[in-house]
């Protein structure tokens, strides 16, 4: 199952730099293990926004919540889903 999931990151301004290192180092080490497994297929950052655009192949939308839910910025996140079915006009078969 395919999601496009936007990810817009409001960080305080008055968090220790430090944290927010940690935070962002985390973040990416994961979507980084996501992405090897197949399960991030997409991240494209939003030009001009802390802020991106992803695609995750998922076996559920319970498994989905829960990837999103252990996301180490996701406190700081406002996310946006919607579900993604294939295109009958799309040539590309491995999409589903
Ligand atoms: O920078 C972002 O958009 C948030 C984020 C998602 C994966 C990652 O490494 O950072």
């Amino acid at each position: 199952m395919l999601f496009h999931v936007k990810m817009t990151v409001n960080l305080p301004v008055d968090m220790n730099p430090e944290r927010a290192a940690a935070l962002k180092a985390d973040e990416k080490a994961l979507a980084q293990r996501l992405q090897a497994q197949g399960k991030w297929r997409h991240l494209w950052r939003i030009a001009g926004l802390y802020a991106n655009y992803s695609v995750f192949d998922v076996d559920s939308v319970q498994e989905l919540h829960d990837l999103l839910m252990q996301l180490p910025l996701y406190p700081y996140m406002a996310i946006e889903v919607n579900a993604l079915c294939r295109h009958p006009s799309s040539i590309h078969e491995d999409d589903r």
